[in-house]
């Protein structure tokens, strides 16, 4: 009873409540019952984080066992690959921690990996449930990497035939153009001898890419004077950190924030002002489109490819997509009842807010791992630049057959992604028991995918701190299981933006290396490999910059 209260109550909640129970009990009963008021619930917690944390070793699965109060959590806050590091050192390729309160299976088993997420995706749809800090109210609980079960489904299933390769084709044009727009900044750069911030640069190209290919919108990103209001709502996102004192309120008192949200009729108390901008923002371009088809035609953007999809009761057809989507396009094509249901605006609103939040980092952040090796190994930059010339010719613009004929710089890019891949840790939660691999798995268990030790593995790729996109040649890949690449993780649940980012890789590389050769910073070089930020998103521990020279 005391345990069931406590699991409806955030921590900041329970330590209140145990507080006033205290204070009564001491004031208005006898010592002896008063001792045994308090002392109840402290041992019904005590012994239930005690099963908790011993939840694998019971289970004859070896693993660490955390701290009896925070169980392996600070690890989550401080270095979880060095973590993930030290227990496959000691326990093998697969180990059990708890984390944040959840019994976490880790593992960097490929034939595992493969088998949750795709054999067995059915019980494992979900990711880990964060759906505490997105209140159902706000469109924040609409994005698709949070819906779970049979809502992430149809909302998936209607935004896949926005991402297939056809429509990516659509897409270039804005790419293209912000790829010119990136390197007139780099042309002031070059004459003026200047050092680049790689990052910021690359940022601000992801964010006029998303404007132009998510809501046909300038957000002139390169521009210092004005900023467009996308722009400054959509950088809000990423400030909040886990130290936010509006989202540490919300881990601690989730109740006391529902009740306030109530009174107040606000939607959301985290982020509250970005979400009513994106909100009436994105809803009224969407409703000017439907209002006017015939102008929004003309149109090309995921927004109005989404619209367009969802209006036009578009089904997918497997023979057109990737293998991943085609896995999961049949399977879903034949549940009618998903199908004929649609995607509300307040989850269209959610789906192109998400692709601020999940194409711009990402993406920047691979660009400037890819600009990293390429300056760090110029004979490879050299190869990478004779093949794009050899594309371009005589043009400067390329389309869609040319982007596919850069064969070697998508090599680089995925040896890149290989050593660099922007999630280390891609989780699933399991949804229904399960056995797998002699492991009993029960529902609310996590799985997670160990990313970055899957691409580290000696058994996949040979000499793993070398950079060598000959790994990703057609003849190499034909040796290694395609399961040890997971830089967009795995199986229908797997990144749907995965051929816009590449689009937008390629087209910007191409570009850049065309114009511009990169040289290590004349202040600052840096080693090999670069040191890593040991969180979960991988990033350099420090800012690098490089320096630029046009070319004739
Ligand atoms: C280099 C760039 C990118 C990387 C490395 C990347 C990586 C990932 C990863 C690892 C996941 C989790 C997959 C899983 O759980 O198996 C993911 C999910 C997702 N990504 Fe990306 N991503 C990139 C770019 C993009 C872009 C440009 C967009 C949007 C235009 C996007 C939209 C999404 C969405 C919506 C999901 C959630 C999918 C779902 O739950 O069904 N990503 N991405």
């Amino acid at each position: 009873m005391v345990v069931l209260i406590a699991d409806c109550l955030g921590v900041g909640e329970v330590i209140a409540l145990f507080g006033i129970l205290t204070y009564l009990a001491i004031y208005y009963l006898p010592i002896s019952l008063a001792i045994v008021v308090i002392l109840l619930p402290v041992t019904a917690t005590y012994f239930k984080l005690r099963r908790l944390n011993l939840y694998w070793q019971d289970r004859g699965i070896s693993g660490p066992v955390g701290n009896i109060l925070v169980g392996s959590k600070v690890a989550l806050f401080s270095d979880i690959n060095g973590f993930d590091s030290e227990n496959f050192e000691k326990y093998g390729d697969t180990f059990g921690a708890v984390l944040a309160g959840t019994p976490d299976l880790v593992t960097k088993d490929v034939g595992f990996i493969k088998t949750v997420f795709n054999a067995e995706f059915d019980a494992f749809t979900d990711r880990e449930d964060i759906s505490n800090f997105f209140p159902k109210e706000s469109f924040f609980s609409s994005w698709l990497t949070i819906l779970k079960g049979d809502d992430w489904k149809r909302v998936r299933q209607r935004l896949t035939p926005a991402f297939t390769t056809a429509k990516m084709r659509k897409l270039l044009v804005p790419m293209e153009y912000c790829a010119k727009e990136l390197n007139a900044e780099l042309e002031k750069y070059a004459e003026e001898k200047a050092e680049i911030d790689v990052k910021d640069l690359f940022g601000k190209l992801t964010m006029n890419v998303i404007g132009r290919s998510a809501f046909a919108l300038d957000l002139k990103a390169f521009n210092q004077k004005e900023e467009h209001p996308f722009l400054t709502h959509g950088k809000r996102i990423f400030e909040i950190t886990m130290i936010d004192p509006l989202f540490m309120f919300v881990v601690f008192f989730p109740n006391v924030e529902k009740l306030i949200r109530r009174v107040l009729g606000w939607k959301t108390l985290v982020l509250r002002d970005l979400h009513d901008f994106f909100l009436i923002t994105v809803s009224s371009i969407i409703d000017q489109r439907i209002k006017n088809p015939e102008a929004a035609e003309s149109n090309v953007d995921a927004l109005q490819l989404m619209i367009n999809a969802i209006e036009s009761d578009e089904v997918m057809e497997a023979s057109k997509t990737s293998n991943v989507d085609a896995e999961f396009v049949s399977e879903n094509v034949q549940n009618a009842k998903l199908l004929k249901k649609t995607v509300t605006k307040q989850e269209i609103v959610a789906q192109s807010t998400l692709f601020l939040l999940a194409g711009y980092e990402t993406t920047a952040t691979t660009l400037q791992f890819a600009l990293y090796c390429l300056t760090h190994f110029p004979k490879i930059q050299d190869k990478a630049r004779s093949e794009v010339k050899e594309v371009f010719g005589d043009k400067n613009s390329l389309n869609f057959d040319d982007i596919s004929k850069l064969v070697y710089v998508k090599q680089v890019i995925h040896e890149t992604l290989r050593m660099f891949a922007a999630a280390s840790r891609v989780t699933r939660t399991c949804n229904r028991a399960i056995r797998i691999n002699d492991i009993d798995f029960e529902p609310g268990v996590t799985f997670t995918a160990q990313v970055r030790h899957v691409h580290y593995d000696e058994n996949n790729y040979p000499d793993p701190y070398k950079f060598d996109p000959e790994r990703f040649s057609p003849e190499c890949r034909a040796d290694r299981d395609p399961g040890a690449f997971l830089p967009f993780g795995g199986g229908p649940r797997s990144c749907i933006g995965m051929r816009f980012a590449e689009f937008e890789m390629l087209m910007t590389l191409a570009h850049l290396l065309r114009r511009f050769r990169f040289l290590p910073s004349a202040v600052d070089a840096f080693e090999w490999p670069i040191p890593l930020d040991p969180v979960v998103l991988t990033r350099p521990v420090k800012k690098f910059k490089v320096r630029v020279e046009a070319l004739n």
